[in-house]
């Protein structure tokens, strides 16, 4: 049915204006993740640390080995990366100067401290051809009818799907990419979540961290609370490769079938890649491992919990977190609703939402 005119209030020329800008702004939003790719693959964040964390143009430009003609198209590529956040600029400093801040010194290669992870990456991973690819079909895929399990676009695009073993036939170099990328982004480091909030390892007598890697989590956990006793469980690739830890058990295996029985389960930043479906199977195995609530029984997991109050630019990573995974994954982000559904289809009877952390929320399930 066409839209009825009446109900439609005319825009004044002044919201017109703004309407026409802002739609300026999202259809172009592409070309501020092709600058911060291009600060990425030029390493101007590493150049900038390097020349003492500021550094003018012409600093930039002989630095960054750029032909001097260059100059002019650098100050619009950095005045843009500035506006975006990206960057920091002394403002009215004689000469222009770009400084890092929180966000690029995560691209700064080669930095030794315990809450930094590169996130190049992450970066590349997210702007590569194919992720572009199967953004872009978008549209085609929500028309077809397909079959349940529902492909992902990306999937749907490619034939195979994203981190999986089958994903290196696709394209080895993007294989590596997004490995090295989900390890980077997956590395919310623990020594911030036992600042925040600590006290959800005290008491705890013995803990398995599911889908635990190499066991640098676990390795933190211990060197905050020497007593606990640590099982990481991993599939055998990755315990393969784990470096060995006197106080740390490793466990070839898998989550959906046996999880190592611990007084507390450890499930970070895992979840968001599985389908409900199967993130209450992976539960049911959790609620298998662990005692009983009285007897200090839970499951930890530390993953987004979608919430608008966060604010609108926290809320919006959130969102567009969420469809990234949809674009590539079949998994999903979720809010407190979509957790509370999971823990109690897989027999939990209550939770607690400790603390958010960032985009991130510590939640302890009971059974
Ligand atoms: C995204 S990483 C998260 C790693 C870690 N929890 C962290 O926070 O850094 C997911 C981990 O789950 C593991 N994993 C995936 N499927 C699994 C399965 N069926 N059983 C056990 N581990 C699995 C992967 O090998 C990978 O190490």
């Amino acid at each position: 049915m066409a839209a009825d005119s009446r109900t439609i209030i005319a825009p004044t020329d002044a919201e017109l204006l703004q309407a026409q800008a802002d739609l300026w702004r999202h259809s172009l939003y592409y070309l501020t993740s092709m600058a911060l790719k291009c600060a990425v693959e030029l390493h101007i964040p590493t150049a900038i640390h390097k020349l003492g964390g500021a550094a003018s143009l012409p600093d930039l430009v002989t630095a960054l080995s750029l032909p001097q003609t260059k100059l002019p198209f650098l100050r619009r590529l950095m005045r843009l990366l500035v506006t975006s956040g990206i960057f920091a600029s002394d403002s009215g400093a004689e000469v222009e100067t770009y400084r890092l801040n929180p966000l690029s010194w995560l691209l700064v290669e080669g930095v030794e401290a315990e809450n930094h992870t590169y996130q190049k990456y992450f970066v590349l991973a997210t702007v590569s051809r194919h992720y572009l690819e199967a953004a872009s079909s978008l549209a085609d895929w929500f028309k077809k009818d397909l079959p349940v399990p529902i492909p992902s676009p990306f999937e749907e695009q490619h034939g195979v799907p994203l981190v999986h073993e089958k994903t290196k036939l696709l394209d080895e170099e993007l294989d590596r990419i997004v490995n090295e990328g989900v390890a980077a982004h997956d590395n919310l480091a623990i020594g911030t979540i036992i600042r925040e909030c600590g006290d959800i390892f005290r008491g705890v007598q013995s803990l398995t961290d599911c889908g635990g890697g190499d066991g640098t989590t676990v390795r933190g956990i211990i060197k905050a609370f020497p007593h606990i006793k640590c099982t990481v469980l991993d599939l055998p690739k990755v315990i393969e490769n784990a470096p060995p830890h006197d106080s740390v058990t490793y466990v070839a295996g898998d989550m959906f079938h046996s999880i190592p029985p611990a007084q507390a389960v450890m499930i970070k930043l895992l979840l968001h890649f599985f389908s409900d479906e199967d993130c209450v199977k992976i539960l049911e195995q959790c609620k298998k491992a662990i005692p009983s609530k009285e007897e200090g029984g839970k499951v930890i997991i530390i993953e987004i919990v979608v919430d608008p109050s966060l604010g609108p630019i926290m809320y919006e990573a959130q969102l567009l977190m969420d469809l990234l995974m949809m674009v590539n994954i079949r998994g999903r982000q979720r809010d407190e609703n979509d957790w509370r559904e999971i823990f109690m289809k897989a027999g939990f009877s209550d939770y607690k939402i400790v603390k958010k952390i960032g985009a991130r929320g510590v939640i302890e399930v009971y059974p």
